[in-house]
């Protein structure tokens, strides 16, 4: 099935509403609102997006479903409501880490180490999906916000965003994400300290300089028109070789670059064969658009 049928085929469009019953969820609404574009929106707005027992299932399930889905090339993330999200749940994270008061240190030791790790798995989920996923931030994006768009791709905001690392406020060390990738995108480790010990807001107009957003929006509606646009254009993309660049970007970033190169090299000598490429060489050279098979 190529992206042109995929447009012209009304067949293959009922297919598709049928297949998003895979993406029905309590805190996340998922459409598909361009071909081979899935928008993810956090979809609690009524308290402010906040991540609880749900959230933190539902995300992993929904990114397990988007690695696995062919008519998904790329993907936006946004927050419904007032603003992207106010992090974890006050209210259930208390109740989830209670646990039994009977149980000894071990014991209670043991149960937080498997809830932390299920925490992680969430965000994990979005950097191992090999479609490349785009955040796209409005007004807040508080303590688990950051480490959900630090495992993200690409990151927008609009100009009334801001970026909070609240964990210190509440007492912990942020534990699922932040401080294990937000120091490779800043590049600025003191930055990144300084908002970690203090918990002080960064704006938007700081968010771009150090490298953490890399376009600012005016509003909302123009932020996710645009991101939706380099969705699709992520999206008419050869699959094998975005998909391809994904992988080997997340590597790269955590091993050597002569283990990164052994790795694209053992990478690509199966992938260039890949129909893609004749396809994309034909295209450019006869300047018409190329059509690639579902990945
Ligand atoms: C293993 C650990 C894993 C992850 C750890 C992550 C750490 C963090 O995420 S730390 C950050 C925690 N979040 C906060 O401290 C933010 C708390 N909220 C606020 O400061 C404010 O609500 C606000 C985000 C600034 C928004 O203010 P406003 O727009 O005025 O709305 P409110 O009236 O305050 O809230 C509306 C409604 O939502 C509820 N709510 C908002 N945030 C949370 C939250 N984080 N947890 C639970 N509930 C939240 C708020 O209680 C209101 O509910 P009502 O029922 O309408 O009263």
């Amino acid at each position: 099935m190529t992206t042109r049928a995929m447009t012209t085929d009304p067949s293959t469009q009922a297919a598709n509403s049928t297949d998003m019953e895979n993406y029905t969820f309590e805190t996340l609404k998922v459409t598909r609102p361009k071909d081979f574009v899935l928008h993810v929106e956090l979809n609690r707005p009524e308290k402010r997006n906040s991540m609880n027992e749900a959230f933190w299932r539902e995300l992993v399930e929904c990114f397990q479903a988007i690695s696995v889905d062919k008519d998904c090339r790329a993907v936006v993330v946004s927050g419904a409501g007032k603003m992207f999200t106010s992090g974890i749940d006050l209210m259930s994270a208390a109740s989830i880490m209670a646990g039994d008061p009977e149980d000894d240190v071990s014991r209670k030791a043991t149960r937080l180490h498997g809830l932390i790790q299920h925490f992680q798995e969430s965000f994990t989920s979005i950097e191992k999906c090999p479609k490349p996923v785009i955040a796209a931030v409005h007004n807040a994006c508080i303590g688990g916000g950051v480490d959900l768009i630090s495992a993200c791709d690409i990151r927008y905001c609009t100009q009334d965003a801001w970026f909070q690392i609240k964990e210190v406020d509440i007492g912990l060390a942020a534990d699922v994400g932040t401080l294990q990738r937000l120091p490779k995108i800043v590049g600025n480790d003191s930055l990144v300290r300084e908002l970690a010990y203090t918990a002080r807001k960064m704006m938007s107009d700081e968010a771009w300089q150090c490298g953490l957003v890399s376009r600012i929006f005016p509003d909302k509606e123009s932020m996710v028109t645009s991101a939706l646009d380099v969705a699709a254009l992520i999206a008419s993309k050869s699959p094998v070789a975005v998909q391809g660049s994904k992988v080997n970007l997340v590597y790269s970033r955590d091993h050597s670059v002569d283990e990164s190169l052994r790795y694209i090299a053992a990478w690509n000598q199966c992938m260039l064969q890949s129909d893609d490429l004749v396809k994309a060489v034909t295209a450019a050279i006869e300047k018409t658009p190329p059509v690639f098979s579902k990945l």
